[in-house]
């Protein structure tokens, strides 16, 4: 497909281009007539303007993906993103963004708390973000009002920033809570009848949808945290979770927390080893799992990987709801008799929360492991405060919001959605299967998703297999995107899908508990691109030597953080956090750094875009360079090619770096070594920089990933480094 500078302007395009895209002639007739009536109104406006009439009022899902990327690419032709900025797939109108929660705060705020410069929620969304920053615990205030959290005892402030041995300050100190009550207390908006969870099991396509209210979600995380009074733990003991992220686990999750204990996030995509490692490191004294993961016809087994690791009393689910499918070892309970435990107690479904410190961990997760080992990182009661906020202010999560978002308890976004839906009174929804498929998509359609979460490369597989036709997804009003550098391409198709609903951008880490950079129903979006610093957050972009580049100045290199940043890690179980985020770090305005390791560019206009992490950024003959933004060349080089990691691989005999490009095509496709080799070499050099020279491609089946997805190009540097010998210069 063309892309901005092969194709045609919008105005030159004809009938024949638009049946060109797969239209019939009628159809076609239709369409250009309309797009001719569009062009005419919006006379000489900018492609931005456009665009936003284009993509709202002709363009519909059910249209040919290629006659989305023909508008799209005609339309922008001639933008010049070095002078404009990125072009925006997006732009809020002031109706909307008045009803969102940054749009209702600042109109009945903004006045006051910008003076006379407020304008309205869009124009003054920047100059918002900044006092935020300036004003942390005048902000948090004003979001914790919005949001049901239940204080046992007042913080003594939002902020102190005194002890300078806590580089991130102490968030809310002398406060006492238990956050999993917050997340079920009735407050605000949100009552005992609201839905807490919408769900539907895989293989129920044709089912009605089930819902739990929150008083009835209230009364099964007493019983689960009543039974677990039985077990003989101590307050403070670690309790792990290995099991998909359904209603039984968002139970046990709440109840944990709720009776005092610390969870342990367990992805249930692990090995036994990577169970029995992070069983270890958190010394989880029970763990609630299941019999078996049932996709379609299939059972993996998952039990029987919590026994192999050696993993402590465990409390087993039955998949299947109803009954156990295997014999469990001397110790471990059943759900059923583990429940059975508070039969004894006169009101089971009733449970006091143990109240606890602010400081008191929740929960711990274990990082991804891109770069390196993954970390154990402790969060505490505060850190779901940072999911809650972040997902009010930038996924604009709202009473009555249904929010998706297929994961695991075991990544970050488990947690994230959910304190991001109970404390900001929204239902959970909950596909309890596989998401790659239709069936994931029907239930997105009928429990009327608002906010749907998604990682880049389960978009890359509905974009490819087409599984996600004549669904209905107008309920959504925007996407989330997270976990690594995402398509233009992919998400042009993705925002289509829902009539152009913005992809917000999010990246940060399990360590930040949120994001450091994300996007906002407020600002115009750009696929791929991130519009805003997140709320109360500073981020700066080092130069090589370590120097903040200026802030309003378009730029590219690594990513370091202002520390103040409500909800941050303090500690590391596996790890020393000095070491890992601050040690070596420059200092800003009389503070160190934190360290984050992204790279990361601000572009013309105020937008940023991810080049992914700075231990796979290369030289290439004397140029840094990222290998995202290589790989975003090469991935558009030729139709075969479904996805690319492009790795620097040092020669035998030191010296530069060498660009090696590993492909894999797309099902059915086949394309030979030397000329791939030739194609990938034109669009770099053509597209980035005459002086780069790709020295060799290989094409394997499927990149290594991360438990999480992410490609690990750690796994194939040092797969390649082997590899490459003084014989072997060009092919692998
Ligand atoms: N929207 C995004 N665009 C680009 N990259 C992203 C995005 N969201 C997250 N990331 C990447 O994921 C990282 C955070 O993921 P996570 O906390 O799981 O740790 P990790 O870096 O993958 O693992 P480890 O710290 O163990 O190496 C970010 O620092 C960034 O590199």
């Amino acid at each position: 497909m063309a892309t901005t500078e092969e194709s045609k302007s919008v105005e030159s395009l004809t009938r024949v281009d638009i049946v060109g895209t797969g239209l019939s002639s009628y159809a076609a007739h239709i369409f250009h007539q309309e797009l001719r009536r569009v062009l005419a109104e919006v006379g000489h406006s900018t492609p931005a303007a456009t665009w936003q009439r284009i993509s709202q009022q002709l363009l519909r899902p059910e249209h040919p993906y290629t006659l989305h990327q023909l508008m799209y690419y005609s339309t922008f032709r001639t933008w010049d993103p070095a002078v404009h900025g990125p072009p925006p797939s997006w732009i809020p109108n002031l109706g909307s963004a008045r009803l969102t929660n940054l749009g209702q705060l600042l109109e009945s705020k903004g006045v006051e708390l910008l003076g006379s410069q407020y304008a309205n929620p869009i124009d003054s969304y920047s100059a918002f973000q900044r006092w935020s920053v300036q004003h942390p615990e005048r902000y948090f205030q004003l979001v914790f009002e919005e949001e049901s959290i239940v204080f046992h005892k007042q913080p003594h402030c939002i902020l102190d920033t005194s002890n300078e041995a806590i580089p991130g300050g102490q968030w809310l100190p002398g406060a006492a809570l238990n956050i999993a009550e917050s997340c079920l207390a009735s407050k605000g908006k949100k009552t005992d009848s609201s839905t807490a969870i919408i769900w539907r099991d895989e293989g129920e396509d044709e089912l009605p949808l089930k819902t739990l209210t929150l008083a009835h979600l209230r009364a099964l995380v007493s019983q689960v945290a009543n039974a677990l009074e039985c077990l003989g733990l101590q307050q403070g003991d670690a309790i792990a979770i290995d099991m998909p992220m359904n209603v039984y686990a968002v139970t046990a999750y709440l109840a944990i927390i709720l009776a005092g204990f610390v969870v342990v996030s367990i992805a249930d995509s692990f090995v036994p080893n990577e169970i029995r490692v992070r069983i270890q490191i958190s010394k989880a004294k029970a763990i609630f799992t299941q019999d078996h993961i049932l996709r379609g016809a299939k059972k993996l087994p998952l039990y029987s990987r919590v026994v192999e690791a050696q993993g402590p009393l465990a409390i087993v689910i039955p998949a299947d709801g109803k009954s156990m499918g295997l014999q469990l070892r001397e110790g471990d309970l059943s759900w059923d008799d583990f429940l059975s435990c508070s039969n004894h107690l006169s009101r089971p479904n009733e449970y006091k929360a143990v109240v606890q410190p602010i400081e008191a961990h929740a929960n711990i997760l274990f990082s991804s492991g891109t770069t390196g080992e993954p970390k154990a990182i402790p969060w505490t009661h505060v850190t779901p405060l940072r999911c809650s906020t972040d997902a009010w202010a930038h996924q604009d999560i709202r009473y009555g919001d249904v929010f998706a978002w297929p994961t695991n308890l075991g990544w970050m976004m488990g947690p994230y959605l959910i304190f991001g839906s109970f404390l900001n009174g929204a239902t959970i929804a909950l596909y309890n299967g596989a998401p790659h498929g239709h069936s994931f998509g029907k239930f997105v359609q009928d429990a009327r998703v608002t906010q749907l979460g998604v990682v880049p490369s389960l978009v890359k597989t509905w974009k490819s297999t087409g599984c996600m036709a004549s669904l209905d997804w107008s309920s959504i009003r925007c996407f989330c995107s997270t976990g690594e550098a995402s398509s233009p391409d992919d998400y042009l198709w993705l925002s289509g899908r829902a009539g152009y609903k913005p992809v917000l951008e999010a990246c940060g880490g399990t360590e930040v508990g949120g994001s450091y950079v994300g996007g906002s129903l407020v600002q115009p979006q750009s696929f791929s691109c991130f519009s805003t610093p997140v709320m109360a957050n500073e981020l700066v972009i080092l130069d090589e030597s370590g120097n903040p580049f200026p802030d309003n100045e378009p730029c590219i290199g690594e990513v370091a953080l202002v520390p103040i940043m409500l909800g941050a890690s303090s500690t590391l179980l596996n790890a020393d956090h000095d070491s890992v985020y601050f040690k070596g770090m420059p200092f800003f305005r009389g503070r160190q750094l934190r360290r984050h390791g992204d790279m990361f560019e601000r572009l013309v206009g105020g937008f940023y875009k991810a080049h992914g992490r700075a231990d796979d950024t290369m030289n290439l003959g004397g140029i840094k360079t990222s290998a995202v933004e290589i790989e975003r060349v090469c991935n558009k080089a030729h139709e075969a090619v479904l996805e690319t990691a492009a790795i620097g691989v040092q020669g035998p005999n030191g010296g530069p770096d060498q660009l090696v490009i590993v492909a894999v095509l797309k099902k059915g496709n086949q394309i030979g070594l030397d000329e791939l080799q030739k194609i990938f070499s034109l669009a770099v050099s053509s597209k980035l920089n005459p002086l780069f020279k790709v020295s060799a491609v290989a094409v394997v089946p499927e990149f290594p990933r991360t438990a999480s997805n992410k490609v690990m190009r750690r796994v194939l540097r040092s797969q390649f480094t082997k590899k490459m010998n003084p014989s072997m210069t060009s092919k692998l």
